[in-house]
């Protein structure tokens, strides 16, 4: 029997690749200050899973970015507009792909991005054309390989699957589709496979999720001839096949006739797997299983005992040594180490399993299945304990919350009238001319602001000093939105360390680590909090800024909150209830909060909802169930209002045509939405839809340093307003500011601004 991982963090327990990445762009360290990073941060990884007993330690799961760009420049897919950049400058290539950049003549944008499957992490989307080649350009796999052989760990690489990698993608122009691009792709494979196994690679992990996914007749099949290809000219390879985040499912048995020598479950989001599996006449019983009973996703400590058991049933079909216990996905997707939080209550902290308990948990599992486990039966009673606790615990449950669930009717979740009414009420309400513009909540979050909340935390700046200077910040915000002309103002959310986090802090039923960070995309990185127990909002959350921001401005402020489904999709959530329920209770604590906001002068609310689409199921099953429920728990917490009342609502990376009719369903007066890296290709989801309600199709990427050009949003707008009714459309950036910097943020916006003057100005001339 074996243990190994899928993937390891790899931003640094202190965030340390952050600080490196965001140090070296901004010229402050040199490229080899930045690699030296990577590497102990890298050599520190390997270390410790040797330490914790992993026998099959990953390498090539670490990134500078991000895996699939990773992929991209491994095999030299890169797209024409970064021609410009001297390919020997990789890392320029790089983060240019990345971030896109703008110096001495060169103007590239950044390459698209979207969710990695249901998860909070983004992944850059690789870019393909009619007359695409590839070739082995970037040999990362080798040096990662090379590194960890030389503090004598034998590791096994990870590679993203081509098939896989070719179905993240996009064709960039019509006329071919995606998957015919395997026949060109698979022979760089093979030369890295050749590569890889010339220096002694015995096992290499091949990433195929979208195994979980549905999929047709001939992604199977280029799954079954990658597979077959790659078996044949390398017999003597150990190809370590891993899906994970669902089932196998329909795609099931094409998997078990693969000739891999070990095939990896992840049996934390599909149990019943196992017994498909075992019982299939497919099964080949000399095929290795990947038992992927340790969550990667969550953080709740393990159950031994449920998991001892599914091994136990394994055992009945497989034999020991073919049997090999893991994390259920990389644990990328948790933070770094439960032992660095010394602020957790201890009733709570011992239910939990960070990354590198999770690889002490895997390396226990391994040993309680030995004969000779007596040296490993006091953690398993330990753990067997916690759990206990946890079950029984009364920080957990509140029956009136749980009363007021039980008690929501149908009524809770409409609005007094239909949207064509209450659209008539708040034109009059609100005043506002056409192609209003607007922003999506936050505004730079610069170092002195993250500066004043760190040092009020430590006690080192009173409540009241930090009040002032966030009232002060909104004072300058409002006043510059004043001045470019902005029509419907925020406050800017600099009281906020992130738009979950901080709802959390505010809830009952949430807890918080100190160093739970999570990388969310390149540099960025999220502190999900824990939600444990049943949810209640004691005080109000966001009236207190919010009203004053109002009090400052005769324009209308959007009051700004997170949506039930984001804030339940962005926590770590519990699993000892359904994931509806716990979003219910979520809903009604914001459904107070909007009611309260509107009480307190507030004449348009937004409720951010950007994980809708991220929750969405990976099989298209089990769609239907989970939008009904998240769909209503938005309703829930929107509808407490009246007419004249407008809610927003705001989505980023999503692709909305499969889910638009439930978009549509949510029934938000307004949704600002992503679609400028997209060049406005999200926008016809809504326009074959026909949706109803207004629409802010986002017309300035701020996830890149780049200013749009005035030039470039008149484009936008005006294949908008091609295809949108003009009394439907607002102006908008795609997504919040909070991640730039203000002199490009001014300028962006300026140019939004008077792109929607000059608007409003050729309708003038028109009448
Ligand atoms: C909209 N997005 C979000 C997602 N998920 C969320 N949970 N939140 C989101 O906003 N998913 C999809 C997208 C992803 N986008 C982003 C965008 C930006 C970030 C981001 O900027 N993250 C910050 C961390 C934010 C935070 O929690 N800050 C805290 C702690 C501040 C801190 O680092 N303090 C320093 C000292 C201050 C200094 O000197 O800089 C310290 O403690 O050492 C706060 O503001 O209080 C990031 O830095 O990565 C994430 C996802
Ligand atoms: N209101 C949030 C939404 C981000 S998705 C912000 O502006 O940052
Ligand atoms: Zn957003």
């Amino acid at each position: 029997m074996k243990t190994t991982i899928l993937g390891y963090p790899r931003i640094g327990s202190h965030r340390e690749l952050k600080k490196a990445c965001e140090a070296f762009w901004d010229k402050k360290i040199n490229e080899e200050d930045l690699l030296k990073t990577a590497l102990d941060l890298k050599t520190r990884n390997w270390l410790q899973q040797q330490e914790s007993g992993i026998d099959l330690i990953p390498s090539n799961d670490f990134s500078l970015y991000d895996q699939v760009l990773d992929t991209c420049l491994m095999v030299g897919c890169i797209p024409e507009r970064y021609k410009y950049i001297p390919k020997e400058n990789t890392l320029e290539l790089y983060f240019a792909m990345a971030r896109g950049l703008q110096k001495e003549g060169i103007d590239v944008t950044a390459m698209e991005m979207t969710k990695w499957f249901d998860t909070n992490y983004h992944y850059i989307v690789p870019e393909f054309e009619k007359k695409q080649t590839f070739n082995y350009f970037s040999k990362k796999v080798i040096k990662e390989y090379k590194e960890a052989l030389a503090i004598g760990i034998e590791t096994k690489p990870v590679l993203i699957g081509p098939v896989t990698f070719l179905l993240l993608g996009k064709e960039k122009e019509e006329g071919f589709q995606r998957l015919d691009l395997l026949d060109k792709l698979l022979p760089v494979y093979l030369e890295i496979i050749q590569e890889l196994t010339d220096l002694g690679v015995e096992y290499i992990q091949f990433d195929e999720p979208c195994l979980a996914l549905n999929l047709g007749n001939n992604e199977r099949q280029a799954i079954t001839t990658t597979y077959q290809t790659i078996h044949r000219q390398f017999p003597k390879l150990k190809i370590f096949l891993a899906n994970y985040f669902d089932c196998y499912g329909d795609n099931l048995e094409t998997a078990l006739q693969l000739p891999v020598d070990t095939l990896h479950l992840d049996l934390v989001r599909c149990q019943l797997q196992l017994d498909d599996i075992l019982n299939s006449e497919h099964f080949n019983k000399n095929t290795k299983l990947s038992l992927g009973v340790v969550d990667g996703r969550n953080i709740w400590k393990n159950d031994f005992e449920a998991s001892l058991k599914t091994i136990e049933k394994a055992l009945t079909k497989v034999p020991f040594e073919n049997i090999c216990i893991s994390s259920s996905c990389s644990l990328l997707h948790t933070p770094y180490d439960l032992d660095l939080e010394t602020n957790l209550k201890f009733d709570i902290k011992q239910w939990l399993a960070f990354a590198k308990q999770k690889l002490e948990e895997i390396n226990t599992i391994k040993n309680l299945c030995l004969p000779e486990n007596d040296a490993y039966l006091p953690l398993y009673e330990e753990n067997k304990l916690a759990n206990l606790n946890r079950k029984t615990s009364k920080l957990i449950h509140n029956n009136e919350v749980k009363n007021r669930v039980l008690k929501l009717t149908e009524a809770d979740s409409h609005r007094e009238s239909n949207f064509s009414i209450r659209q008539a009420k708040q034109k009059n309400a609100l005043n506002l001319p056409l192609y209003p513009t607007t922003t999506i909540g936050s505004f730079p979050q610069t170092k002195e602001v993250r500066n004043w909340r760190l040092k009020h935390k430590k006690g080192q700046l009173s409540q009241e000093d930090y009040d002032n200077l966030i009232a002060k910040e909104i004072e300058d915000s409002i006043r510059f939105q004043e001045d470019i002309g902005l029509d419907v103002l925020v406050h800017g959310e600099f009281e906020r360390n992130d738009m979950v986090e901080y709802f959390g802090e505010r809830l009952n039923g949430f807890a918080f680590s100190d160093f739970g960070w999570v990388q969310s995309y390149g540099s960025r990185c999220v502190k999900p909090p824990i939600l444990f127990g049943d949810v209640s909002r004691e005080n109000r959350m966001t009236v207190k800024w919010s009203e004053y921001a109002q009090s400052l401005t005769e324009k209308p402020l959007k009051g700004m909150l997170t949506g039930p489904v984001t804030i339940l999709q962005w926590s770590f959530v519990r699993n000892d209830q359904p994931r509806q329920a716990t979003c219910n209770q979520i809903a009604l604590a914001i459904r107070d909060e909007v009611v309260d906001l509107e009480k307190h002068g507030l004449k348009i609310i937004q409720i951010d909802e950007p994980a809708i689409r991220e929750g969405l199921p990976l099989r298209k099953e089990a769609w239907a169930e989970y939008l009904n429920w998240a769909v209503k728990a938005f309703r829930i917490s929107a509808s407490g209002v009246k007419d004249e009342t407008q809610i927003h609502t705001h989505m980023c990376y999503s692709e909305f045509n499969d889910i638009i009719a439930s978009i549509a369903d949510m029934d938000a007066d307004v949704i600002t939405i992503e679609t400028s890296r997209s060049e406005m290709e999200l926008l016809e989801a809504f326009v074959n839809f026909n949706y109803p309600n207004e629409i802010g199709p986002g017309v300035y990427d701020i996830h890149s340093p780049r200013v749009p050009s005035l030039q470039e949003i008149e484009n936008l707008l005006l294949k908008a307003k091609q295809v949108l009714p003009k009394e439907h459309i607002w102006v908008n950036p795609d997504c919040g500011l909070k991640t730039r910097d203000w002199p490009e943020t001014k300028q962006a916006l300026e140019n939004i601004v008077k792109a929607a003057k000059k608007l409003r100005q050729q309708e003038l001339e028109l009448v």
